[in-house]
């Protein structure tokens, strides 16, 4: 099938993935529709009436921050109360890109405009001016209103098919603008490092596949990432209707993310020259949209009013912060970094990126990108805020006052300066000397009423609701300029970190105790926190004997290629493992020193990739052995042979020679499946070729496949299975019956007369799809919703098309399923499906 994006479908998983991204808006039934102006305060939808749009403290702690003037406070709040308005993109690596833009610009853009009238003049949808190429669109309903609305039906099922094959992505506005700002190349290695569901990690991917020729790949990669599982889970579902090859999906700590550094493995172990080659895992770009307070999305997540308070903020800062500095360490020199939350509390984004700045000392660079994304409205960084703990406003951490120093911390301040009360200067030491300052303390004795940050922070971007009716967010770019400098490591801060932990599991655990709202929700940050500190102080603990002071760059978290990491990696690397060992496996899934995660795989069982070889006549330019990857570690049981890119084949290298350190929850893209018992019975290969991976293979497969005519291609679409004599095209059908018995590949033949598979010229516009070769018929193994949208797409691209699908309509005569194998194998394959 042409074009990425017609992924697996699990129900559950689907489901799910609608769940997490569900608004939750309560409506009653006589409200209307929206008027649809597109100005942001006329835009307000007064019938919707959200549950609680108020919190007092979040008025408070705003207005005291200043992120709007107070002229205007007004019309942000009446805009951050109101439903946010649905917004999409089409995915620029779509094989059907530009014909579902046309589609929005001439037809969708007019019927709609007309259909909402109620006399008004409405924009129901429109481009978002600052997205690239029209692929970005902004709808003036919100998405419950796409659903309710009988009028919107048509538009909103278009959305609904799309989003799901893959061609169009819905995704809040300023959520896609992360992406946007870290200029990201094909060649380029990205590390998404809290990428659940996926919105940005999908942007990502279409930006590396953006001028991909067909039957190749990119040279750069992206590593996804998610503390979360199940978060996580929503992500692979996201992203597999991009049909990668160069993605990894993570699931590790973001803070703690693994360097993969060889030097010590290679200590130990010899490996060659070109495994050598990339002796570490570093990246051209990061994104770090790190976990907020999330006070952003009010607008489509309201449950958070009542939740809302600002130890939220605080309680993350740190957390935020960690993330953001292990991004950096892992980021090359000359590198860029974004750092994004969906927040606006200075707390959690100026404050973050002047910590970072301070922490990194001239080694990186807080860019200036206001001439880039011109028709972006956003506003520039605050180089004042204040912090507010426990009720009390602190301008500097000078007021904070004795017990509360755990609380608000003095990088959350302007001056990130740390306060030390005043020392009496006279005080003579045992020796008869003057006693000296703190030394682990900045010391600042000045009175300060309100601190200015001395750093450019004006340079970050704050997005707030009401400029262009979208959500907010905050943005800012950071570029490495040089390996950062190393940190002394301080013992001190150790136990402090374990004391306090434990401190915190113990109140959190003690029933008696209870919290008002803002102290739980500080409570569980803190729970974070500490957790992940406590993990960094463990790994320096370890590091302690090498290095007294830990360089920022990738050491921390490079201690963990352990003995046993590197004999599993031993197995793997050397493809098959004793027969023994691989029983046990299957019974307890290991992937290196990850329990209960599956294996990671090189695929290398010579009989079954010469049989593939042979079956489809893959050509030597297609690179295949050493691409494919399996988690299982009985060849004999493989069920799915994924394909890997070259850079994501290199990661996954490196990763097994040091010891597994990340964990992989998914990698690769499905190429091959095996036939199941009826199916492939008869068929001398025991694997057909899925329909993500069809494209990729596409333009290097010389046997099994054939070109059919529009009318044929659309039968097979439309009755799914037909046997070799009801072919309009007789001579296909002849050549069809000619093909071995299992999976081939139907290509519909375009006007410029391509006759046969010696002549088969693939293109970006070449549409394919996996069939099964049975005894007398020809059957799709496609999903019935591919089927669908594929009949779609054609009939809008081309009116002859639209002709004979409508003329098949009413053909009955192809409609014929009376041989009960065919029957049985169709079903059985698009279950598998
Ligand atoms: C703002 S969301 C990310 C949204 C995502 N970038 C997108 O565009 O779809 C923050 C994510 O961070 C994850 N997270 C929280 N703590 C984390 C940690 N310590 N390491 C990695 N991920 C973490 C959460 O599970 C959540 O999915």
């Amino acid at each position: 099938m042409g074009g990425r994006g017609r992924g697996s479908k699990s129900r559950t998983q689907r489901k799910h993935f609608r769940d997490g991204r569900e608004n939750v808006w309560k409506r009653s039934k006589s409200d209307s529709p929206a008027d649809g102006n597109s100005a942001a305060t006329a835009a307000v939808d007064r019938s919707w009436q959200p549950f609680a749009t108020q919190n007092t403290a979040f008025d408070e702690y705003y207005k005291e921050q200043g992120i709007v003037s107070p002229e205007e406070w007004d019309t942000f709040m009446e805009v951050i109360r109101s439903p946010l308005p649905a917004a999409f993109r089409i995915n620029s690596s779509s094989q059907f890109s530009s014909d579902i833009r046309k589609q929005l610009e001439n037809d969708f853009t007019k019927c709609l405009q007309a259909e909402g009238a109620d006399g008004a003049e409405i924009e129901a949808i429109r481009p978002l001016a600052w997205y690239p190429d029209n692929l970005a669109w902004h709808s003036n309903y919100s998405r419950m209103q796409l659903r309710k609305n009988q009028t919107l039906e048509r538009f909103h099922e278009f959305l609904k098919l799309e989003n799901e094959i893959g061609n169009i992505t819905r995704q809040e506005a300023v959520s896609m603008v992360p992406p946007l700002f870290l200029d990201v190349r094909p060649e380029h290695f990205i590390l998404d490092m809290c990428a659940a569901p996926g919105s940005k990690t999908f942007q990502l991917l279409e930006i590396i596949y953006q001028s991909t020729k067909p039957g190749s790949l990119p040279d750069g990669m992206v590593i996804a990432n998610d503390l979360d599982v199940q978060r996580c889970n929503l992500l692979i579902h996201q992203t597999k209707r991009m049909c990668t090859a160069n993605l990894i999906v993570t699931n590790n700590e973001a803070q703690q993310f693994p360097g993969c550094r060889l030097s010590k493995a290679l200590s130990k172990h010899s490996v060659s020259e070109h495994e050598q080659s990339m002796g570490q895992l570093l990246f051209d770009r990061v994104l770090c949209d790190v976990p907020c307070s999330g006070d952003g999305t009010l607008r489509k997540a309201p449950d958070l009013w009542r939740k809302w308070s600002p130890g939220m903020g605080n309680g993350l800062h740190n957390l935020q912060i960690q993330i953001a500095m292990r991004g950096l360490a892992l980021l090359k020199v000359g590198g860029k970094m974004v750092y994004s939350t969906c927040s606006m509390n200075p707390v959690e984004n100026e404050a973050v990126v002047a910590e970072v700045l301070r922490k990194c000392g001239g080694s990186v660079e807080l860019l200036d990108v206001s001439n880039e994304l011109p028709d972006l409205v956003r506003r520039p960084g605050l180089r004042k805020w204040k912090v507010r703990d426990r009720g009390v406003w602190l301008a500097s951490h000078k007021d904070v006052i004795k017990n509360r120093h755990f609380g608000a911390v003095p990088g959350m301040f302007p001056s990130g300066r740390t306060y030390v009360a005043p020392i009496k200067k006279d005080i003579k030491n045992e020796n008869g000397g003057n006693s000296e300052p703190n030394q682990e303390l900045e010391t600042s004795n000045e009175d300060v009423d309100e601190e200015t940050s001395d750093l450019p922070l004006e340079r970050c971007m704050r997005i707030v609701p009401h400029d262009q009716n979208s959500g907010a967010f905050f943005i800012a770019v950071l570029q490495k300029l040089s390996p950062l400098p190393a940190i002394p490591e301080n013992p001190k801060k150790q136990k402090n970190s374990i004391a306090k932990k434990d401190e915190t599991q113990e109140k959190i655990s003690d029933p008696s105790v209870e919290d008002t709202d803002e102290q739980e929700q500080e409570s569980k940050s803190i729970v974070m926190e500490s957790a992940s500190e406590a993990a960094s102080d463990i790994d320096l603990v370890d590091n302690e004997e090498e290095e007294k002071d830990v360089p920022m760059e990738v050491a921390p978290c490079d201690n963990v290629s352990t003995e046993n990491g590197l004999e599993d990696t031993q197995v793997t690397v050397n493809g098959k493992s004793d027969p023994e060992k691989a029983v046990g496996n299957r019974k307890l899934q290991m992937q290196g020193r990850w329990k209960g995660v599956d294996p990671v795989l090189f695929f290398n069982d010579e009989a079954t990739i010469n049989s593939i070889i042979e079956f489809y006549g893959i050509g030597e330019s297609f690179p295949f052995k050493g691409h494919l990857i399996s988690r299982n570690s009985d060849d004999n049981h493989v069920k799915r042979i994924y394909y890997i890119s070259k850079s994501v084949k290199d990661a996954l290298e490196l990763n097994i020679l040091v010891g597994q350190q990340l964990k992989i929850a998914s990698v690769g893209l499905k190429m091959f499946e095996r036939q199941t018992a009826i199916a492939g019975s008869d068929a001398p290969c025991a694997f057909r070729i899925s329909s993500e991976g069809l494209p990729l293979i596409l333009p290097h497969i010389t046997k099994q496949i054939l070109n059919a005519s529009p009318v044929d291609f659309i039968h097979i679409l439309k009755y799914k299975t037909i046997k070799f004599r009801d072919f309009v095209d007789a001579a296909f059908g002849e050549k069809a019956s000619k093909l071995m018995m299992g999976c081939c590949v139907i290509v519909l033949k375009k006007d410029d007369g391509q006759v046969s598979s010696d002549t088969l010229k693939v293109d970006a516009s070449t549409i394919a799809i996996g069939c099964w070769k049975g005894r007398g018929s020809l059957s799709v193994m496609v999903t019935a919703i591919d089927c669908q949208e594929l009949l779609e797409r054609l009939s809008v691209r081309d009116e002859g098309m639209k002709e004979i699908i409508a003329r098949s309509k009413e053909s009955k005569v192809l409609n014929r399923k009376d041989e009960k194998e065919e029957v049985e194998v169709t079903e059985e394959l698009a279950a598998d499906q």
